[in-house]
């Protein structure tokens, strides 16, 4: 199943920014592997946002949602999640 899903960051204006950078170096490494696994399909970003659009082609609504959970930005994430059917003009598979 497809899903497009937004995620905009907010990261504490406190947080200490070695750890920030530790965390975008490990988001960046489970993205690029994902991707690679052809689990998330696109990923663009949100012209002058901290923000995502993306699309996963992954089983069903429980594997989304493992795999949103195991990306180490994830808690300072505001995620929304729409699933994708196919439509009847579409030409593209
Ligand atoms: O930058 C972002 O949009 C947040 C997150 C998603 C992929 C990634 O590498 O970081």
């Amino acid at each position: 199943m497809l899903y497009h899903v937004r995620m905009d960051v907010h990261v504490p204006r406190d947080m200490d920014p070695a750890e920030f950078d530790k965390l975008r170096v490990a988001e960046k490494a489970r993205a690029e592997a994902l991707q690679r696994e052809g689990k998330w399909r696109h990923l663009w970003r949100i012209a002058g946002a901290y923000a995502n659009y993306s699309v996963f082609d992954v089983a069903d609504h429980d594997e989304l949602h493992a795999i949103l959970g195991t990306l180490p930005l994830f808690p300072f994430m505001d995620i929304a999640v729409t699933p994708l059917a196919r439509h009847p003009s579409a030409i593209a598979t």
